[in-house]
């Protein structure tokens, strides 16, 4: 079976009740591509989730934008993944690069926040990405063969799990990566999914970019045979989402 598009749209830490309602609204009325063409799913900061959750359209889901490692308990200010499923969330975001580069987290804490996630039902987008320091000396590949080494480690089922590719260098800048750049890495990625994971879990698994996607490169990058999908930051908020939920049908064409 093919890997099904998948558009995520991270809010980060924006938004008021007003605004939310307004995204949602815009979202409903939007017309994209059916549900057998293109997963999407929006995550709000975690206050937002039951209003979201409430009005958002039936055939878009929500994340959460982190949850906690391991059974709640006494860690003021988490949120554990057991809420996440009482609220029925589906998804959940973890390792994105603010949270490893502010709250330094380590790609070992990301491997088990996934493992934990994952062992309570959740579908999780886990973050992956290359510092522009270390790009520029040659490492891409191994620094996200790494990152993605601490999360196989701990899990043996890739079912649930979408690996969003996030050059650091490319988030909230205007610095896209090229497609070409975006392609190399998915094909890095999968080819170390191949060697270290299985066959299977290589080419079933989706590998999506994120990194100041908009409306106006979200066709070029999509047409990337190894790109999966997008996780957006800031054009999340913005019409121009729904651009770039559309921009899945250059895969139905492809
Ligand atoms: O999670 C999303 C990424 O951080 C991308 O953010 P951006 O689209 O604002 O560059």
């Amino acid at each position: 079976m093919g890997r099904k598009f998948f558009v995520g749209g991270n809010w980060k830490c924006n938004g008021s009740t007003e605004e939310v309602k307004k995204i949602v609204a815009s979202l409903n009325a939007a017309q994209v591509p059916s549900q057998d063409v293109v997963e999407v799913v929006v995550s709000p900061p975690y206050v937002f989730l039951p209003l979201v959750k409430e009005f958002l359209r039936p055939d878009f889901h929500v994340a959460a934008q982190n949850c906690w490692v391991k059974k709640g308990g006494a860690y003021t200010g988490e949120v554990s993944a057991e809420m996440l499923v009482d609220l029925s969330v589906p998804w959940v975001i973890l390792g994105h690069s603010e949270r490893r580069a502010l709250l330094n987290e380590s790609s070992e804490f990301v491997g088990d926040k996934v493992a934990y996630a994952l062992s309570k039902g959740l579908k999780v987008i886990a973050c992956i990405g290359e510092t522009l320091e270390q790009r520029e000396a040659g490492t891409t590949v191994d620094v996200v063969a790494a990152q993605t080494k601490a999360i196989a480690e701990k899990i043996s089922d890739w079912t649930n799990v979408v690996l969003a590719y996030e050059p650091v260098w490319a988030i909230g800048t205007g610095k896209v990566a090229s497609p070409a750049q975006a392609q190399e890495v998915h094909v890095e990625l999968r080819k170390w999914l191949k060697a270290n994971v299985s066959a299977d879990v290589a080419a079933s698994t989706r590998i999506i970019y994120g990194g100041s996607v908009n409306g106006g490169n979200c066709k070029e990058l999509a047409s990337q045979p190894d790109l999966d999908g997008f996780l957006v930051g800031g054009a999340s908020l913005k019409p121009e989402f729904i651009d770039i939920i559309k921009s899945a049908e250059m895969k139905k064409n492809a």
